[in-house]
């Protein structure tokens, strides 16, 4: 898909804190501005790659770009779900991340449970094939190394 590796970092902003109250799968939303810096023509949907807060440590992520069709947000959120528990939010921060694959369009669905349910199968996905040796050499790339504001695309 084009545009894919995308490295992107920004400040986590606040959302509508559904996330972790609703579906208990908490996600560090972009600030406005980061969206806007997205490529236009990269599609909305799923996808998996890495991040990384701060200068911490590199986990397995998913991420959402687009809408929400379920909630019908009216502003295009872009939001990481780090697959990793953390000890406290991270709000503020500069997250790193990098966008490896797609994993399907966003969707609506009949209940909570069905949209949590595509979401925790999204996750198994995506530890499945950041495991494949193409997809783990980019954990190590200079780019999570790099000093904040140095972003690395098309390198
Ligand atoms: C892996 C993943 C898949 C998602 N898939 C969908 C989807 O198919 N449809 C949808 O409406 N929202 C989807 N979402 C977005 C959630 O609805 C959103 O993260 C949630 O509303 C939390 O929003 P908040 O950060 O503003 O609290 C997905 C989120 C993640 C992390
Ligand atoms: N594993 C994680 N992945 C993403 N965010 C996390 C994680 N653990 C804790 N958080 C914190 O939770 C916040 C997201 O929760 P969420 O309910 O989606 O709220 P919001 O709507 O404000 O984005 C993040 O901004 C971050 O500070
Ligand atoms: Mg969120």
């Amino acid at each position: 898909m084009r545009h894919l590796p995308y490295f992107c970092r920004g400040e986590v902003v606040k959302g509508f804190g559904r996330g972790s109250k609703e579906l208990g799968i908490p996600t560090a939303n972009f600030s406005e501005q980061v969206v806007e810096s997205f490529p236009s023509d990269i599609s909305t949907g799923i996808y998996y790659g890495w991040a990384c807060v701060g200068n911490g440590d590199v986990h397995k992520m998913v991420l959402s770009i687009g809408w929400n069709p379920f909630y019908k947000n009216i502003k295009k959120s872009v939001e990481t779900h780090i697959i990793h528990t953390f000890k406290e939010d991270f709000y503020g921060e500069i997250l790193s991340i990098v966008i490896i694959g797609y994993i399907r369009p966003e969707k609506n669905f009949d209940s909570l449970e069905a949209l949590i349910s595509a979401i925790q199968e999204d996750i198994e996905e995506a530890k499945r094939q950041l495991d494949l040796p193409e997809h783990l050499k980019l954990k190590e790339d200079n780019f999570f190394h790099l000093p904040e504001g140095k972003i690395a695309n098309n390198h």
